[in-house]
């Protein structure tokens, strides 16, 4: 227990802690003034309802309009006791009842119309806010991806949108009636008996004190619970991806364990919230409680003096019990806006991630490649100046197939990455017939040179969907003509389903040469004039080896391409080869020139076929 309450100690954050919080908030947003975070927030929440402006008025009309209604029972029932009952008027008894019952049918009514008409700004407003994250996180640059964790990204796009709905829905219209209702409360039961009132209102400065306190604690927990179940979100989603090689390298049990810390921390955070909840609960009962005793004390003794009707009574007790619920549901409703606040702080903070790397000023869409592709001087880091390229220069003249090699890391895929303006590179300059890429818009590049990954990554679907993803357009003959040349028909055909075969997710299912196939189709059929090919490393059986051989031939043909070329028959077949070694550019030339040559190729050539070393063309 006493470790538990140290916990909880260091967990609630102190006002100086708060305010340091607060500042960090600030800093990352780049505001200058303390304390105005909420405010910029909510002037951003505000664009997303304000498509919904009639929806919201009608709302808040219904709210204000309707949030006397509650307030009145009370005062109606005195009315029936003192004015009729008392009186033994039956008819005026009556008369209040039917009164009495439209106030509560209306209230009714006005709550349904009000849940609904809430809820739908609320998922409205928040279908618009996941598709502005989606289309931004489509622009977001390689480099954000390197950063952020997929689970990250998941937690934001779930449970922050999510608590920003509950907000939407259950928060800022619902509040103004609260405190609509609680004014009308108070009006009336001044109106009935002042002293009375004065004597329920006793307990409110105590009220308030553990309602700030305990919204600035859970606020605390609430951010604790959120980061903690980001946290579990990346490790779970990592574990799920990669749990071939956990169970493969047998860390299943120090894999339960890191899950268990993991998992933990988040139990612990949510323990937080619910430890508050459950002290703040009973104590507002507590407090209501003493008011309603005070109340029933205090009209005895004036009851007793004749000083009180005994409907004034009836009618306090019921109003305590409508008087502290809003004021409870305020405070829950103060933590729903706040848990929104930092959800959508998160939320704004990612869709203010700075776009890819062009300004669309700067930039013009190019269509054709007629001469040459020319890299100068070209100097390329991931990150600081940790040189990945160093001083690249080469060109590659329209129609030519140049192949590039070199050890594992050299800095082959870096090439395509810059190339395909995956990530901006930093100095020297790669042109494309003369034209600077930074000026060339990423979407006309990318349908100019069309990249086939080592890794083929595969959609949840159908092959056809999966083989049409760069043409969706495409027809189902010219779909099949591109299986037939590349020589996928055949394996496709045989799937139960054929080209309605659904994929699993990644590709789940099929041999990586079966993908590799589906990626050569895919890139026939986007038909980019420039084709960049990643071979892929892994082996396949000798009879795909061949289908992938003349795929790649198929692919080749005709069009100016550059391979990363990891099998000799691709080398051979290159007009020239460009060797990289640790970011340089070692040695150029055609196959036979760099064997020749006895350099790093003829090195490299050897490490991968030592069978060639005793062979006398070598
Ligand atoms: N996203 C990244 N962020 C930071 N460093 C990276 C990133 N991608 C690659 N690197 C680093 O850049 C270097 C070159 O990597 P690159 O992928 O270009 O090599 P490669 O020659 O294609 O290797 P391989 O043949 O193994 O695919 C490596 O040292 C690698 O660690």
């Amino acid at each position: 227990m006493a470790g538990n309450g140290r916990y909880l100690d260091e967990k609630i954050m102190s006002k100086e802690q708060n305010k340091s919080f607060r500042t960090q908030q600030d800093e990352t947003l780049g505001i200058e003034k303390k304390g105005s975070v909420d405010s910029y927030i909510v002037s951003r929440l505000f664009a997303y309802i304000k498509p919904f402006k009639t929806l919201v008025a009608a709302s808040v009309a219904i709210t204000i309009a309707g949030s006397f209604l509650g307030p009145l029972r009370p005062y109606l029932t005195k009315i029936a006791i003192d004015d009729h009952i008392a009186r033994g008027d039956l008819r005026g008894l009556a008369f209040i009842s039917i009164l009495l019952a439209g106030a509560i049918l209306l209230d009714g009514i006005k709550q349904y119309i009000t849940t609904w008409l809430t809820q739908i700004i609320g998922q409205k407003a928040v279908f618009n806010l996941r598709m502005d994250i989606f289309t931004h996180l489509q622009k977001l640059p390689a480099r954000f991806y390197d950063r952020n964790p997929i689970g990250r990204l998941i937690t934001r796009t779930t449970s922050d949108v999510e608590s920003l709905n509950e907000m939407l829905s259950s928060g800022i219209i619902t509040i103004l009636g609260d405190i609509l209702q609680l004014f009308f409360i108070v009006v009336l039961m001044v109106w009935i008996d002042w002293q009375l009132t004065l004597i329920v209102l006793t307990v409110l400065p105590l009220m308030l004190y553990a309602t700030i306190l305990f919204k600035n604690r859970v606020r605390v927990a609430f951010q604790d619970v959120r980061t903690h179940l980001a946290r579990l979100n990346t490790f779970f989603q990592e574990h799920i991806t990669g749990m071939s090689i956990v169970q493969l390298f047998n860390r299943e049990e120090r894999e339960y364990e890191n899950y268990a810390a993991i998992n933990r921390d988040h139990r612990d955070a949510n323990i937080r919230t619910v430890f508050y909840f459950s002290i703040y609960y009973p104590l507002i009962e507590v407090l209501s409680a003493a008011a309603a005793g005070l109340v029933i004390w205090y009209s005895g003794v004036r009851l007793l003096k004749a000083d009180l009707t005994i409907g004034v009574v009836i009618s306090f007790v019921q109003y305590i019990w409508l008087f502290f619920r809003p004021l409870q549901h305020l405070s829950d409703r103060f933590n729903v806006i706040q848990t929104a606040i930092a959800g959508s702080d998160r939320i704004f903070r990612l869709l203010d991630e700075k776009e890819g790397i062009e300004n669309p000023a700067e930039v013009q869409p190019v269509s054709t490649f007629r001469e040459k592709i020319s890299f100068s001087n070209v100097w390329f880091a991931y990150d600081g100046d940790n040189w990945i390229l160093k001083d690249i220069s080469f060109d590659i003249r329209h129609g030519e197939k140049v192949a590039i090699v070199g050890a594992t890391g050299s800095g082959k895929t870096s090439i395509i990455n810059i190339l395909s303006k995956l990530y901006p590179f930093s100095k020297g300059s790669i042109t494309i017939d003369d034209i600077p890429i930074r000026k060339i818009e990423a979407s006309s590049l990318r349908k100019l040179v069309g990249v086939v990954m080592q890794d083929v990554f595969l959609f949840s679907g159908t092959i056809r969907e999966n083989l049409a993803f760069g043409n969706p357009d495409v027809s189902d003959e010219a779909l099949r003509e591109a299986a037939r040349v590349v020589g996928a028909d055949r394996f496709i055909e045989q799937l139960p389903g054929g080209y309605q075969y659904r994929v699993l997710e990644n590709g789940t299912g099929l041999s990586s040469g079966q993908k590799q196939l589906i990626a050569f189709v895919r890139a026939l059929l986007y038909n980019p004039e420039i084709l960049v090919l990643d071979e892929a490393t892994s082996s396949v059986d000798t009879e795909t080896e061949t289908l992938i051989d003349a795929a790649t031939a198929k692919l080749m043909s005709e069009r100016t391409s550059i391979i990363i070329a990891h099998r000799l028959s691709t080398v051979q077949k290159a007009d020239r080869i460009i060797v990289l070694h640790k970011g340089m550019i070692r040695e150029t030339g055609n196959h036979q020139e760099l064997l020749a040559k006895r350099g790093l190729y003829y090195k490299l050539y050897l490490l991968q076929h030592p069978e060639q070393t005793t062979r006398k063309e070598v």
